[in-house]
């Protein structure tokens, strides 16, 4: 593995990508990470990720009450997305670290800090007030 190094202080995109590479690689699955096959794995990881959500109700910020095996599931299901989210990129040729920086740019342009939003249950919507 070149460049990032475990230990660091952040987990960096690329780090994941790596590691990732390396997994497929190790296995002789680059055949199966194919777009396609990816994506769909990474529906199918989502849909893990809301049946941990589903039929609880609202569940408040921080989830309080949780025991700590539920919460240490959810960490897995949300790596299982993230993972996933990280090699469909590469194998796509997306940066995907950059792309994401892009959008947050570009998100900041459409909803300009200095207006007012609400929320009127189909988006936010600019005030008039
Ligand atoms: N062809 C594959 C299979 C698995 N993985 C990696 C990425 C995911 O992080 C994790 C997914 O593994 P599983 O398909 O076993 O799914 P779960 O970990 O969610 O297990 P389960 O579905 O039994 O809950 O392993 C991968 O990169 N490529």
């Amino acid at each position: 593995m070149s460049g990032v190094q475990e230990g660091d202080q952040s987990v960096s995109l690329d780090l994941l990508k790596q590691k990732m590479a390396n997994f497929a690689k190790e296995r002789d699955w680059d055949q199966f990470h194919s777009p396609r096959n990816l994506l769909l794995a990474l529906v199918g990881e989502v849909g893990e990720l809301s049946e941990i959500f589903q039929w609880k109700g609202e569940v408040p910020k921080g989830l309080p009450g949780w025991k700590e095996e539920e919460k240490v599931h959810l960490g897995e299901e949300l790596s299982d997305v993230l993972l996933y989210l990280v090699r469909l990129s590469d194998i796509c040729g997306i940066d995907l670290g950059k792309a994401a920086l892009r959008k947050v740019d570009l998100n900041a342009i459409k909803y300009p800090a200095s207006k007012k939003y609400i929320n009127n249950n189909k988006g936010f919507a600019e005030s008039t007030d």
